[in-house]
C-alpha cells in the first residue's frame, strides 16, 4: 500500500446528511470500510451537514429549483478538506460532478422497489376513488395519476419519519417511500406491500449508496475501490446515462431500471407529464460494456417520440 491508513488521532472524515437514513447509510459504509480494512470504529468520523435542502421543509422541492440541493453544503466541506468521503442516496445525485469530485464507488444495491405504506389500503389497488395519496415525488405522482387519475395527490415533504407521522394524523390515506430506505432504517414492516416495477418503475439509481471523493486523494480512492460492488456501478452507468441525456434531476417525472442478465444489461426508461396524462416507456438491451450507450440510446428514442412540448413545464 503506497497511502496511510486513517488512525485515531487521523481519521476519515465520512460526509453525510442527518437523517436516520442518511446517518445509517454512513454508518454501513463505515462498517465496510472497517471490515475491509480491519480498522476500529475510532478511525473514523462521522460528520452530519445540514443541506440547504434540509433547511427548508415549507416548500415544494420543485419550488426551490437548482440541482444539488442536498449535497452543495457537503460538497463544499470535501473541497476545503473539512470531510474526506461523502455517502450518498444516488437517487439525489445530479448527473455531473462538481470540479474536482469523482463520484465512482457504490455499494451493493437495496431492494430498488417503491413501498406502499398505508393505515387503511393494503396495495395500491385496494385505494378507493377518489382517496388522498400523499408525495412530493414529481415521479411517483405522474405515474400513480397515469394509472388511477381519480386519485388525489398531495404534497408530502419531510423525512421517512415526518412522512409516517403524516400519515398517522391522517393528512393522506397512503404514501409511497423506497424500499430500500425502509430496509435500511430496519422497518421493512412499515410497507404495506413492494410495488412491482412493471407497475411503477423505480428512480433512476433507487436504491443504491454512492460515496464521494477528491479527485486527488489517493488514500480515499484506494480504500473506496475495496468496497466497490462493480455490478451495481453498471447498472448506474446505464441509468445515469439515460437520466444525463434527459438531462433530468431527481424531481423530474423520469423513471429507470437496469438489471443484469449474464453479459448483458437490460434498461427500460419512462418519461412522464407531471399530471400523469401521458407516458412514454422505451426497453432495450445491450452488451455489459456498452451500459452507458444503451442508456443514451433509450432516451434519445423517447426523446424522439414525445411531443415538443413534453419538457415545457420544465421552463
Ligand atoms: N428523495 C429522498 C430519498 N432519497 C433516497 C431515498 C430512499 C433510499 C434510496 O432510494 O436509496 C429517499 C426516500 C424515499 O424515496 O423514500
Amino acid at each position: 500500500m503506497t497511502f496511510a491508513l486513517p488512525t485515531p488521532a487521523e481519521p476519515l472524515k465520512i460526509g453525510t446528511r442527518g437523517s436516520p437514513l442518511a446517518l445509517a447509510q454512513a454508518y454501513e459504509t463505515r462498517a465496510r470500510l472497517m471490515a475491509a480494512f480491519e480498522l476500529p470504529e475510532a478511525c473514523f468520523d462521522v460528520v452530519p451537514v445540514v443541506t440547504t435542502g434540509d433547511k427548508i421543509q415549507d416548500r415544494p422541492l420543485k419550488e426551490l429549483g437548482g440541482k444539488g440541493l442536498f449535497t452543495r453544503e457537503i460538497e463544499e466541506m470535501m473541497l476545503d478538506g473539512t470531510l474526506d468521503i461523502a455517502v450518498h442516496s444516488m437517487k439525489d445525485m445530479p448527473v455531473e460532478q462538481p470540479e474536482g469530485l469523482v463520484l465512482d464507488c457504490y455499494l451493493p444495491r437495496e431492494d430498488v422497489r417503491d413501498a406502499f405504506v398505508s393505515t387503511s389500503a393494503g396495495s395500491l389497488a385496494d385505494l378507493a376513488q377518489g382517496q388522498v395519496v400523499g408525495t412530493s415525488s414529481l415521479r411517483r405522482r405522474a405515474q400513480l395519476l397515469f394509472r388511477r387519475p381519480d386519485l388525489q395527490v398531495v404534497e408530502f415533504r419531510g423525512n421517512v419519519q415526518t412522512r409516517l407521522r403524516k400519515l398517522s394524523e391522517g393528512v393522506a390515506d397512503c404514501t409511497f417511500l423506497a424500499m430500500a430506505g425502509l430496509n435500511r432504517l430496519g422497518m421493512p414492516e412499515v410497507a404495506k406491500s413492494a410495488i412491482a416495477p412493471e407497475e411503477m418503475l423505480p428512480a433512476v439509481a433507487q436504491g443504491a449508496i454512492g460515496i464521494e471523493r477528491r479527485e486527488t486523494d489517493q488514500r480515499a480512492e484506494a480504500m473506496l475501490s475495496e468496497i466497490h460492488d462493480v455490478p451495481t456501478g453498471q447498472r448506474l452507468a446505464a441509468e445515469r446515462a439515460f437520466l444525463a441525456a434527459l438531462d433530468g434531476s431527481c424531481e423530474t417525472p423520469i423513471a429507470g431500471l437496469a438489471l443484469l442478465e449474464g453479459d448483458e444489461i437490460w434498461l427500460r426508461g419512462e418519461i412522464l407529464r407531471p399530471d400523469g396524462s401521458e407516458c412514454f416507456a422505451d426497453e432495450g438491451r445491450a452488451s455489459i460494456s456498452d451500459a452507458a450507450a444503451l442508456g443514451d440510446e433509450i432516451a434519445r428514442r423517447l426523446l424522439s417520440r414525445a411531443p415538443k412540448d413534453f419538457f415545457d413545464w420544465r421552463e
